[in-house]
């Protein structure tokens, strides 16, 4: 008989042997990458790529979501390949809202897709504007300058929150915001996932970013790319600014820094 623990799959993401290439197989981007995270159904976890422009890592995501395959190795979900069962949402750094509807009609959209009724998709898109914290706003068409950039990136994370993924890929969506309002959204992504757990992957150039949200930070080779360093984010589980400002928090941000130089030799990432 099988033991089974409290999930029945150890890793949510399992990435084993992965390699692309876009030219039959004279040059390769990627090349023997490997990327386990576990399930942790509970907790959650907080994971941050980091690597060099280039390197891959969007590409990563896009295996996770299905959006791609890769040209050898293999994906699995949850235990599966992807498919359509696999709950994943996704945030781009690109405001991706349709200007033409409202702030309730766009974060009900993915609701709508699955044909839930309307009045229920509404309901639940209400909670979600105010969980993002945009009370106020629903009935204003989601499009600038009708609403700011911080805004608009809230109104994308709350449409992929109400399909309530098990994962949400995150591909450096504060990386168009101006810096107040990049350290706003970085809080309110941390008081959102410590309410609803999902596994996040997170793509980010910003290095105390990275320390700041994650619980560990994966970083990757440049080309032909793969995982070479991970390092564990020994902070306490609640962060606030004041986190910033402790030795340890200054220490793995030193820390990362000379590991993506070593990696990369300093080029732009
Ligand atoms: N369809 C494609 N054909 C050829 N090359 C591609 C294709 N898609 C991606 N690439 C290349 O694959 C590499 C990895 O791209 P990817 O967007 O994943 O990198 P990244 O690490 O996310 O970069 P950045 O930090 O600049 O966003 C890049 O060199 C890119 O030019």
């Amino acid at each position: 008989m099988p033991n089974f623990t409290e999930t029945e799959y150890e890793n949510i993401i399992e990435l084993r042997g992965i390699s692309q290439s876009y030219d039959g197989g004279k040059s390769w981007i990627i090349q023997g990458l490997d990327f386990l995270v576990e399930d942790k159904p509970a907790q959650g976890q907080f994971v941050v790529i980091l690597g060099a422009s280039g390197a891959g890592k969007s590409t990563v995501l896009r295996y996770i979501a299905g959006l791609q395959r890769p040209t050898e190795g293999s994906v699995l979900v949850k235990g599966q390949p992807i498919g359509k069962a696999n709950r994943v949402g996704m945030v781009f750094q690109q405001y991706s809202s349709l200007p033409w509807r409202t702030v309730l009609e766009n974060v009900a959209l993915p609701l709508e897709y699955q044909g839930v009724d309307k009045k229920e998709r509404l309901e639940r898109a209400r909670e979600m504007v105010e969980l993002v914290g945009l009370a106020g706003h629903e009935d204003k068409f989601a499009q600038y300058p009708t609403l700011s950039g911080g805004q608009l990136q809230r109104i994308a994370i709350a449409r992929s929150l109400i399909a309530n993924p098990d994962i949400l890929l995150m591909d450096e969506p504060f990386g168009a915001l101006d810096i107040n309002t990049r350290l706003q959204m970085q809080d309110l992504l941390t008081e959102i996932w410590h309410r609803i757990h999902p596994t996040i992957i997170f793509v980010t150039h910003d290095i105390p970013e990275a320390v700041y949200l994650a619980d560990d930070i994966y970083m990757m080779k440049p080309a032909p790319s793969r995982f070479t360093e991970h390092v564990k984010v020994d902070l306490p589980l609640q962060r606030s600014r004041e986190t910033k400002r402790t030795d340890r928090y200054i220490e793995l941000v030193r820390l990362v820094e000379d590991k993506m130089i070593a990696i990369t030799g300093g080029e732009g990432h």
